[in-house]
């Protein structure tokens, strides 16, 4: 699903307009019924609700939303907050519609705003995505009140003082809403980690805007859906055998760090490879092989750490359809050579995970060297050692990019709504995962599922959107389970479903 700017949106809303064609008063229409449709199911009258009006069109929904609750007798209390001279043409339209069957309240100063109750629903609609500057004076007021009540709220479209696109500057007064009820498409503001306050859980409505429209327009910013996932699955063939889906190897562990070696290698075979062989440090062997029995297992020649020599005749790197390097490999010298040898030899994409990033981070030189159109898979703190720090969600998306386009990368930024950056340019957000799986090990199980599927021949940037999303996905489905708190990783590995 495309994720278009506000400017873009605006040109989609005036598009859609006039091609449908449809009236902007009945377009407002439809999504105040998508927002009380949403609404209804999900809260019943006893609550009574207090709408906040802005004077554009994101108040011309507000008020239209009371009319369709108040005819639906929802208990309803409408504020309209005078912070300019000037009212929307749809604002009046609605306006004058709410007063033939209901009173509205104007808010003009502080002594205006009324004390909001514990059960009471706070919806804002003061300001949409027409915020042109930072809040203050009388909007400030009534966002604070909100903000400072006990009162469950839900923002219309995005919540008042957010910018939908842009970094918001410091000390700004933002809405900070349960809900977030949307539009049509997702905006890039609800995918960025230091903005969820801003946010809430949120929920996007189909009203009806151009499809054509959105298909033709350009953006780089993607939002994965479980429908596109699906294409993106192959289907097995009844004829294939275990050499149809691949050979990789994966470098992992070290003493102490044997179970993220464990944890990678699960993942992948629980994700189609057909061979698997381990490279471990000498103390894993029979770690692995009692483990893992599906996987080969490939000793180092050290005792603690991967070295690079091989305690076996290793074959050429070549017979390999895809490598993972990183779980639990530490950062001895002797892994650094390992590490460095293996990016020369590697022809095809690898999967370069964890401590792996981190001696690239500390040894640059080797940035060269990883083959193009691999898979790095920092969490935030491995991408900011191997970059810079940044100044804010929209500075780091930019880094981001950057990165992966010079580079030629695919750079999975972990975290909640995992970025995945492309060599050509464009993010991926993930829609899947949940809080439960910021614990110890889910990153070594995302190593093992991205080294299987380019294994079995997807292409890194298909691997990586796929991938991530049936990780989450999977998290998602443990966590239904055991709930977040007792979730583990090896319990992701055990709820991965490819179908
Ligand atoms: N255009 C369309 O066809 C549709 C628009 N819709 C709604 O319309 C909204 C956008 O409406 P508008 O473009 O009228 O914009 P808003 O309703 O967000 O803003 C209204 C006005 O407030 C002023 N303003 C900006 N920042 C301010 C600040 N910090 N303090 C005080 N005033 C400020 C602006 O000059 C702007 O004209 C969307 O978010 C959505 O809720 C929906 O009705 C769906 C259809
Ligand atoms: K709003």
């Amino acid at each position: 699903m495309k994720i278009l700017s506000v400017e873009q949106t605006r040109t989609l809303d005036q598009y859609t307009i006039e091609h449908e064609p449809i009236a902007p008063i009945n377009l407002m229409e439809r999504a105040a019924q998508a927002f009380t449709d949403w609404y209804t199911a999900r809260f019943d009258k006893s609550r009574p609700v207090r709408i906040f009006c802005g004077l554009g069109n994101n108040g011309g929904d507000g008020l239209a939303i009371a009319r369709l609750l108040t005819q639906l007798e929802y208990s309803v209390q409408t504020y309209v907050v005078r912070y300019a001279p000037r009212e929307s043409e749809d604002f009046m339209h609605n306006h004058r519609r709410l007063k033939l069957i209901s009173s509205i309240t104007y808010i003009e100063n502080e002594r205006d705003i009324p004390v909001i109750r514990n059960r009471e629903v706070a919806i804002d609609a003061i300001l949409g995505l027409g915020l042109s500057r930072t809040t203050e004076g009388i909007v400030q007021s009534v966002i604070d009140a909100i903000n400072h009540s006990p009162a469950t709220v839900i923002a219309v479209d995005i919540a008042s003082g957010l910018f939908a696109d842009t970094a918001n500057g410091p000390n700004s007064t933002i809405i900070q809403p349960d809900y977030t009820v949307t539009f049509h498409l997702p905006k890039l503001a609800f995918l960025q980690p230091t903005l969820g306050l801003y946010v809430g859980e949120w929920h996007w409505v189909d009203i009806g805007l151009s499809r054509a429209f959105i298909e033709r327009t350009p953006t780089t910013y993607f939002y994965t859906t479980e429908k596109e996932v699906r294409h993106l699955l192959r289907p097995r063939n009844r004829f294939s055998h275990k050499g149809s889906f691949g050979h990789a190897l994966l470098l992992v562990g070290s003493y102490g760090k044997m179970g993220a070696g464990v944890l990678a290698s699960r993942a992948c075979l629980r994700s189609g490879v057909g061979l698997l062989t381990v490279q471990v440090p000498r103390c894993g062997y029979e770690i692995l092989q009692t483990t893992v029995p599906e996987a080969m297992c490939q000793p180092d020649g050290h005792l603690h750490i991967l070295s690079g020599q091989p305690d076996l005749e290793a074959p050429e790197l070549s017979t390999y359809s895809a490598i993972g390097v990183g779980p639990g490999i530490g950062t001895a010298p002797e892994t650094l050579a390992m590490l460095r040898k293996l990016l020369s030899e590697a022809q095809k994409p690898m999967v370069i995970d964890a401590d792996a990033i981190n001696l690239i981070a500390k040894n640059r030189d080797l940035i060269d060297k990883i083959p193009k159109n691999s898979i790095l898979t920092p969490h935030p703190k491995e991408f900011e050692r191997l970059t810079r720090r940044w100044t804010s969600d929209y500075d780091k998306l930019g880094i981001l990019r950057d990165f992966a386009q010079r580079n030629r990368f695919v750079v999975v930024l972990k975290g909640a709504h995992t970025a995945i950056a492309t060599p050509d340019g464009t993010t991926h957000f993930n829609s899947t995962g949940n809080p439960g799986m910021s614990t110890g090990g889910t990153g070594d199980v995302l190593t093992g599922i991205l080294t299987a599927l380019i294994a079995q021949g997807y292409d890194p940037v298909e691997a990586a959107v796929l991938g991530v999303f049936e990780h989450g996905r999977a998290g998602d489905r443990a966590a239904q389970n055991r709930g977040q708190i007792g979730l583990m990783a090896s319990d992701i590995t055990d709820s991965l479903r490819w179908d």
